[in-house]
């Protein structure tokens, strides 16, 4: 297998902070992320993990910091001029229409890059059915990709939750995203579809080079294919390296292993660091 080719900074995060009211999410976080790389934010629950991917994505203004994406500094970017950046995400909780078909869904991560307007659409005459067309051949193209051309016509609400999951990475890739934010992308998955899905996700980032930030509590998975591992605990940041690094960092395995005398509300399961 070719090397991995890892490039300059694309995404630099600085001293990030976040508070909802008294509860501070985030507390001074900074960390950045490579061109090509897949970078991994754990962290037992509650630590603050979707509340950065929520900055990232323009979802949560922090009081605190900057986001620079590609040289650019966000200030008060809506979701939609984040997305307009090419950044997309998939969502913990699912964010499909259940009633419509795979290829529909897939679809609606094509608006973005609509270029005539809703009414031109709607009269679906002239430019607006050839571009249409184009779109349906890029959506047609994410599907074969993600190897979902028996369930196209599908309702997205019918289908096994591992394949609703692959479906949401696809209205997310119809974005052609050059930063992809995944948010726990093998949540309740069986062990076949995690394979599948992390094949997938390996895939995306080798031949499309998306880069890729994802949160994911599978440790196994997330040392298996992360380049780099940013460790939050409580808001903070109290780990960030290789897997190998993160894996036998004291801080690190106290907050998983340390706490659960007296929080195991906070440790899943899955969570366990690999020994
Ligand atoms: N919209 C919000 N309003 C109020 N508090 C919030 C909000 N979003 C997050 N929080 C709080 O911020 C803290 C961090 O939550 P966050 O969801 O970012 O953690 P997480 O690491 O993603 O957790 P999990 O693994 O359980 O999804 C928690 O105390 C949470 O209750």
């Amino acid at each position: 297998m070719a090397t991995k080719r890892i490039g300059d900074v694309v995404l630099d995060v600085k001293n990030i902070s976040l508070a909802f009211g008294g509860v501070k999410a985030l507390t001074d976080i900074s960390f950045d992320v490579r061109e090509h790389e897949i970078r991994a934010i754990i962290g037992p629950n509650g630590a603050g993990k979707s509340s950065m991917l929520n900055c990232i994505n323009g979802v949560y203004q922090p009081q605190q910091g900057a986001i620079t994406l590609r040289g650019r500094t966000y200030h008060g970017m809506s979701p939609r001029q984040v997305a307009e950046m090419g950044v997309a995400r998939t969502f913990q909780n699912l964010a499909l229409f259940k009633g419509m078909s795979v290829l529909d869904n897939i679809m609606t991560g094509r608006n973005l890059r609509m270029k005539r307007g809703l009414l031109w659409q709607a009269l679906h005459i002239g430019p607006a059915r050839r571009e249409e067309t184009e779109q349906r051949a890029v959506a047609e193209r994410i599907i074969d990709f993600l190897e979902i051309q028996a369930w196209r016509k599908t309702p997205v609400g019918r289908l096994p939750y591992g394949l609703q999951k692959r479906v949401d990475l696809g209205r997310a890739l119809a974005m052609e995203p050059s930063l992809l934010l995944l948010d726990e992308p093998m949540a309740g998955m069986n062990v076949e579809e995690k394979q599948d899905m992390c094949r997938f996700i390996l895939d995306v980032n080798d031949e499309f080079g998306t880069t890729i930030v994802l949160i994911e509590h599978d440790m196994g998975v997330v040392m298996d294919i992360s380049d780099r591992v940013v460790v939050l605990d409580y808001g903070k940041k109290i780990g960030d390296g290789a897997p190998d690094e993160v894996r036998t960092s004291e801080d690190v395995i106290r907050a998983y292993l340390g706490g659960e005398q007296t929080q195991p509300q906070r440790h899943r399961d899955t969570e366990e660091l690999p020994a």
